[in-house]
């Protein structure tokens, strides 16, 4: 993380020391919540939906933080500060000049989704050669992705960066700012359609991140996807001089593709051609492998040899709640992919269900797929549809959007076999009625949904089957 004298960072920033005994005060680490300081750190005050964090650096000062940004307007500082015109700004400026003093080499992933995984795969792949650092959780935005270089070890080799939007625009930002060398759109999906109007304008605001990219920089993309090739090939999508690029994907037209596929009880294998050492993931699902072939993509684009991109993949570290396998007390399976839901993930974990075998019943548990704009209701339905007596023996919705999935599901599952709720606790307790330890079931709604709640009482419950 970053270390540096007070008035280096003030240098650093573009702010201006105040209220300070000694500019030579060393400052370590940049925090953004009185409620987690640490002892040296500099405080940033941001603004957001319910405080002002303004109000908290006199509590940070007092707990630790050796000194804080203050945005002038605010007034006299309580104690050693930075004063700046606006701290969010500030941040990104200090995360920028941080990033361009280290020898650090960055990778930029975005996509609709895949972005967390894709960067827990690459990262262990990267990890068996170099000193890597990489985007904690899913903290990927224009406060995130600063505070992730911010924490960033002074001798990393390669830093990983997730870069997330809902809005055009927000990833150039991000891609500028992180100037990345080697960037990953994993794929164009239907995330926060709500915002962007049609997938070729998510399409679009995905490859804003070739505008930050280097010159001779790489590009590796879902290859599967058309809107990329189309909006990469328009003249008005910016991109570096001599770019480079590579395919990825299921189709045997792309650069990297799976020459097979094994789908395993906890994870996944796949060969790249026939006859050689298969691959192995912690992670079900053929659209792990997709996001596997990327990370693979570039692993070795940084020399990574085939042998350490096995072990890597082996015991790859994930973010939880994507598609994780969750033994209940009781005996229960969980596929716990509550984090996020959007058409394309949700149909990709109803397709795990399809290929999980040697259950009782396999059981669908599906909310809310939020920021899906005026089609949101036939998105469901569709989803709805897509599960058949192959997949899914009973299905659980919850919420308004959810009663539209449970609406689709008429077409091939039986009217008894389908239970809607708009109550988190009933939807429970009737689905515990009806559980035995043979049971698998998948949970997946939108983050808003907060789904996990259903996994944590049903590991924990007493069954009655
Ligand atoms: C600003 C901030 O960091 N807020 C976090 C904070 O929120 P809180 O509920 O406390 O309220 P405020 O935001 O109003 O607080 C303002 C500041 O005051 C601080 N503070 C508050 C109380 C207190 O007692 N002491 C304090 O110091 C506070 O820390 C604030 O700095 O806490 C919440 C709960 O932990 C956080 O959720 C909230 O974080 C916001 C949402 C945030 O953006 N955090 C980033 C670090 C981040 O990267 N979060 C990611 C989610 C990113 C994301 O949603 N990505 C999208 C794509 C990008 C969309 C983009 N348009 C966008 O706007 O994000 C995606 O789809 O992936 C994460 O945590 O997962
Ligand atoms: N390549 C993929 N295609 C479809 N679904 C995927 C893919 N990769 C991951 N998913 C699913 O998408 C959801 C989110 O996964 P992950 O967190 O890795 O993506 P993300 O892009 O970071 O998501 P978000 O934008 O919501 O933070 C999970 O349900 C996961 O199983
Ligand atoms: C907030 C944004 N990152 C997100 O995840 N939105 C989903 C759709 C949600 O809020 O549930």
């Amino acid at each position: 993380m970053i270390k540096r004298k007070l008035a280096d960072i003030a240098a650093m920033c573009g702010g201006q020391v105040a209220n300070a005994d000694d500019n030579n005060l060393i400052i370590q680490g940049v925090i953004t919540d009185s409620r987690r300081i640490e002892q040296g750190c500099l405080f940033v005050p941001l603004s957001g939906e319910r405080f002002d964090g303004h109000a908290f650096v006199a509590d940070s000062l007092a707990s630790g933080a050796s000194a804080t940004l203050w945005e002038r307007i605010k007034g006299n500082p309580p104690g050693p500060a930075i004063l700046v015109d606006d701290a969010l700004e500030a941040l990104q400026r200090l995360a920028k000049s941080y990033l361009a003093a280290t020898e650090a080499k960055v990778v930029g992933i975005t996509g609709s989704n895949g972005k967390t995984t894709t960067k827990d795969l690459l990262y262990s792949l990267l990890a068996t050669t170099y000193r890597v650092h990489k985007t904690g959780g899913n903290y990927n935005n224009h406060i995130g992705l600063p505070l992730t270089i911010l924490a960033m070890p002074e001798d990393t080799e390669i830093a990983v960066l997730e870069m997330g939007m809902s809005g055009r625009y927000e990833i150039e930002f991000l891609s500028k700012l992180a100037e990345p060398e080697a960037v990953i759109v994993t794929n164009i999906g239907e995330s926060h359609l709500q915002q962007l109007g049609s997938r070729l304008e998510i399409a679009r605001a995905k490859l804003e991140i070739l505008s930050g990219l280097k010159a001779g920089g790489l590009f590796v993309y879902n290859g599967d996807e058309p809107l990329i090739q189309e909006v990469l090939a328009d003249s008005d999508t910016p991109k570096p001089e001599q770019l480079h690029t590579l395919t990825f994907g299921l189709n045997g037209n792309n650069d990297i593709y799976p020459s097979g596929i094994m789908f395993l009880e906890h994870g996944t294998m796949f060969t790249l051609k026939e006859g050689e050492t298969p691959f192995e993931l912690p992670l079900l699902g053929e659209h792990n492998v997709v996001n596997g072939l990327a990370a693979i993509a570039v692993a070795r684009h940084y020399g990574i040899a085939d042998t350490a991109i096995r072990e890597g993949l082996k015991h790859a570290e994930l973010t939880g709640m994507r598609i994780e396998i969750v033994q209940g007390d009781n005996g229960v399976t969980i596929l716990n992919d509550a984090y996020n839901a959007s058409p394309t993930s949700a149909k990709a974990a109803i397709d795990v269900l399809k290929t999980m075998k040697g259950y009782r019943n396999k059981i669908a548990v599906l909310g809310d797929m939020l920021e899906l704009g005026e089609d949101e209701v036939r998105f469901h339905q569709e989803v709805g549809e897509f599960l058949t007596p192959e997949n899914t023996d009973l299905l659980f919705t919850y919420g308004r959007l959810g009663r539209e999935i449970a609406a689709g599901a008429k077409k091939h599952l039986l009217p008894d076999n389908i239970y809607a709720y708009d109550d988190k606790s009933e939807l429970i307790h009737k689905l515990i009625s009806l559980l035995h330890p043979k049971d698998i079931i998948l949970v997946k709604a939108s983050r808003g949904m907060k789904l996990e709640e259903v996994v944590e009482a049903v590991k924990h419950s007493e069954l009655h089957q």
